[in-house]
């Protein structure tokens, strides 16, 4: 599926791109002018520098890299982040610290994943009665229990 996306790339990164052909997310950079030290549990908002106009009816995804999850505890906190369609500021990422070590990020790394995903609207439809289901009401981890 063939998705326009318009990008306007402030700084001397490479585009956003997919880093092997099966890849669902577009690595997406630190622009940045100075390296970000991050404590232990420490939260940032990193920039990008790219920009995009989304067509209507799709939204992209900030999520997280596993590489730097495992590698050195960092995560995003509001994975996955939501870019609206009609969002036209500075694509940012929140990146927290979530090992006992600090962390630096430099000018160029890969700090997240862009994915472009189709979104559905919905409406509500006001009703007194919901489907009955076996499910019912349980949820939380209720299933699988003696
Ligand atoms: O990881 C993220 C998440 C959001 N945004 C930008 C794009 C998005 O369209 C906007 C708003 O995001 P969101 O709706 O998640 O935040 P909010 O707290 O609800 O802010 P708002 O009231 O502006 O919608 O912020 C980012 O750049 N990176
Ligand atoms: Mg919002």
């Amino acid at each position: 599926m063939a998705v326009e996306i318009k990008i306007i790339n402030q700084s001397s990164n490479p585009l956003p791109g997919y880093a092997t052909t099966g890849a669902s997310g577009m690595d997406v950079r630190a622009h940045l002018e100075a390296p970000v030290t991050l404590q232990p549990l420490e939260r940032v908002l990193i920039p990008t520098g790219i920009f995009m106009e989304i067509p209507g009816g799709y939204e992209v995804q900030v999520r997280p890299r596993s590489g730097l999850a495992v590698k050195q505890g960092l995560t995003c906190l509001n994975t996955p982040g939501t870019i609206d369609a009609d969002y036209r500021g500075e694509v940012k990422v929140i990146l927290i610290n979530l090992s006992n070590e600090e962390q630096v990020i430099q000018q160029g790394d890969r700090i997240a994943q862009l994915v472009v995903q189709k979104v559905e609207k919905a409406e509500w439809v006001e009703t007194a009665v919901l489907g009955e289901t076996l499910r019912a009401a349980g949820g939380f981890g209720h299933t699988g229990k003696q």
